[in-house]
Formats: structure tokens, C-alpha cells, sequence
């Protein structure tokens, strides 16, 4: 038999993105973030021509200073949460492919890293073989489809592309689930006493575009399905779901995290707790919103106590359930795990 033809190695990239979030906690800042975001035609799906000036000479003049205000009472030493939990979580994975010769790096839909920047960076590393991986568990036009369109449109520009592969949605993978689980079990073991309920609030979106075909609205219920299974051994309370952070004026999913809190206190709920499921890293949606202002809500309208349970962040169980993932993603392209 003639020995295998000697190749060596193609070089792997993986590249884990997340939505991105301002610069500074300064209306300036906000105001860059939110005319890139809000401009996305697969996050306000309205006519250019009647959206643009509605977003300039409306949104833009007024929420930067409001949202720079939420964005202050939870910045971090090292910047904004969403960015620090990212590139954490970069990090800690580097490590684990370490000596795999498997480059790990991190990028923002908008703002900074930007994704073009860094996959421009993997291929001058020498990548030719690159694993994009939105973080999002739930699969969402106005996140997963356009953080890989932002990819596809710096391949649109290259002549010599690497071969790519996308992360598939996760909402109703067994680690994922198991690792949502393992977070809010020890949640509840940090309080004396068990809550009333536990609520699970995901992102909204525009009610039609569940009509439209997204498949979003579908994911979450079957990831609060699926850890309602999970927890039945250790919480016999109800279980609940709700959608928050509504933006404009078209309808949006329900029930709204708001209208549920509400609901909750005027049932005698007194004490509830939160997990934020769809948000694989803590950020101005669930630090502010949910767990200052949700819990403030909640105490006006006759509740005693919110407490909130973090995300997977770039703790232990995140880094399992990406590897994992991660690992699955790049078989063909890894050679196997050695058996010795
Ligand atoms: C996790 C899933 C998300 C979906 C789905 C989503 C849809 C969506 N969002 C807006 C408007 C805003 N979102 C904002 C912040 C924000 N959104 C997500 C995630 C999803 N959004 C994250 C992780 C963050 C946090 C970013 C951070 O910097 O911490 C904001 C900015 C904050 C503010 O001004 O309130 C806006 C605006 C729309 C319109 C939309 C779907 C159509
Ligand atoms: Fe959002
Ligand atoms: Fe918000």
C-alpha cells in the first residue's frame, strides 16, 4: 500500500459574533450604535424612504440620551457588558482549541469589532476554513440571518474565499438547554426560599414577522417547553413566558414581560424570579431593563421581589455548551479526537 499523500493542515477560524452595543455610555456613541442597527432593513422592515426620516429626525434626536442613561447604570470597568461577556467568551474558548491550531475571535454585528474587520483578520491569520457563530439560541432575521448576511457580504468581495460554515440555531439542543437549567437551579439555590414563579423573557419582535415565516417565536416556546421539563424536579411553581424590550409602534409577540409582572403581582405572586434564556450574554436588556427597572416595576405594582438569574455569560457552562457546539460544527474539518 502507498503511504497517504503528506498535506498539511488547512487552518480553522472560528468567529463568535453578537449583536454589538455603543463604544461609550455617551448619547454620542449611542447615537453611531443605534443609526447602524436601526438602518438594518432586517431590523425595522419599513421603506427607506419612510423609515430614514422618522429614525433621523425622531428616534436619533431623542433615545441616545435615554439609552446612554440605561447604558450608564450598567457599564463595566472594562466597557460594556455585551463586549466584555463576548470577547470573555473568546477567549476562554481560544484556550480550549489552543493546541488545535484553531483561531478564536470575537465580532459585533454593529459597531466594534466589526465582523468585516475580523474575518479580514482570520484570513490574513492565513484561515481557510472559518465557523461563523452568531450567538443566538433562537434564530431570528433580525439577528442570526443578518449577522450572517454582514459575512456573506465580505466573501461577496473577496476573490479567494474560505470555505464557511454557520452555526445552526441551538434553541432546542440538549447542552443548551441543560446549561440554561444548571444556571437557574443555582439561582434558586441562593435564595432562602423558593419563588412563587419563575418567568423566562425573551427579546420581542414584531408579531408579523411570525406571520411572515421567522421561525423565532416557535424557538422560544420550545426552549421555555424545554426547560420547564428540566426544572420539574426542582420547581413546582409555574413556569412562565413573556417578550420584552417592544420597540415602535407595530404590535409586537406577546404576552410583554411588563404586562406578565404586572399580571403576576395582581395574582399574588409576591416574590418571582427572571432568566433571560434568548440572550447568551448579560447586556442593557436584561441588567437595566429587567433587573433594575423590571424589578422597580414589579415592586409598584404590588410584588415584593424580582430576582434576576444572569446569563451563561463566559462562565464554565457556556464554554462547555460552545465547545461542544463548536466541536460538532467543525467535524470534517478537525481531525477526530484520538482514542489514547
Ligand atoms: C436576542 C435577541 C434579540 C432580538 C430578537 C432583537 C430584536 C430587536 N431589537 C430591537 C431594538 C433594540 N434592541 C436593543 C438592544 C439589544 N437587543 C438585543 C438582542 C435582540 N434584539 C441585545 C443583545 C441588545 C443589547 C445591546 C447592548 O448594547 O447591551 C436596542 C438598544 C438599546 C436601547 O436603545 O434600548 C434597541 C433599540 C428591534 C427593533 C428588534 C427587532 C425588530
Ligand atoms: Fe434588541
Ligand atoms: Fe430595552
Amino acid at each position: 500500500m502507498s503511504p497517504a499523500p503528506s498535506t498539511s493542515s488547512p487552518k480553522i477560524g472560528v468567529l463568535i459574533v453578537n449583536l454589538g452595543t455603543p463604544d461609550a455610555p455617551e448619547p454620542g456613541a449611542v447615537r453611531r450604535y443605534l443609526a447602524e442597527f436601526l438602518s438594518d432593513r432586517r431590523v425595522v422592515e419599513l421603506p427607506p424612504l419612510l423609515w430614514q426620516p422618522i429614525l433621523r429626525g425622531v428616534i436619533l434626536t431623542t433615545r441616545p440620551k435615554k439609552s446612554a442613561h440605561a447604558y450608564r447604570q450598567v457599564w463595566m470597568d472594562e466597557g460594556s457588558p455585551l463586549a466584555v461577556y463576548t470577547s470573555a467568551t473568546a477567549a476562554a474558548l481560544a484556550e480550549r482549541f489552543a493546541g488545535e491550531g484553531v483561531r478564536v475571535d470575537w465580532a459585533m454585528r454593529y459597531g466594534n469589532p466589526s465582523i468585516a474587520d475580523r474575518v479580514r483578520a482570520m484570513l490574513d491569520a492565513g484561515v481557510e476554513r472559518l465557523l461563523f457563530a452568531p450567538l443566538y439560541p433562537q434564530y431570528c432575521g433580525a439577528t442570526t440571518a443578518t449577522a450572517n448576511d454582514a459575512l456573506f457580504a465580505v466573501l461577496a468581495g473577496l476573490r479567494a474565499q474560505p470555505a464557511v460554515r454557520t452555526l445552526p440555531p441551538y434553541h432546542d439542543e440538549p447542552a443548551y438547554i441543560e446549561a440554561i437549567a444548571a444556571t437557574i437551579r443555582a439561582g434558586l439555590a441562593t435564595l432562602d426560599r423558593a419563588p412563587d414563579a419563575l418567568l423566562l423573557s425573551y427579546h420581542g419582535m414584531p408579531e408579523r414577522t411570525r406571520t411572515l415565516g421567522d421561525p423565532y417565536y416557535e424557538h422560544c416556546l420550545a426552549t421555555s417547553r424545554l426547560l420547564t421539563e428540566a426544572l420539574r424536579d426542582i420547581f413546582a411553581g409555574p413556569i412562565e413566558t413573556s417578550f420584552q424590550s417592544r420597540f415602535g409602534r407595530a404590535k409586537w409577540l406577546e404576552p410583554s414581560t411588563e404586562t406578565r409582572l404586572a399580571e403576576m403581582a395582581a395574582r399574588g405572586l409576591r416574590r418571582i424570579a427572571v432568566a433571560t434564556p434568548g440572550f447568551s450574554a448579560d447586556c442593557v436588556e436584561t441588567l437595566e431593563e429587567i433587573a433594575l427597572r423590571g424589578e422597580e416595576f414589579f415592586r409598584e405594582n404590588g410584588g415584593e421581589k424580582l430576582h434576576y438569574f444572569p446569563c451563561l455569560n463566559a462562565g464554565a457552562e457556556a464554554t462547555n455548551l460552545y465547545e461542544r457546539m463548536i466541536r460538532r460544527e467543525l467535524s470534517g474539518w478537525l481531525p477526530p479526537p484520538s482514542l489514547d
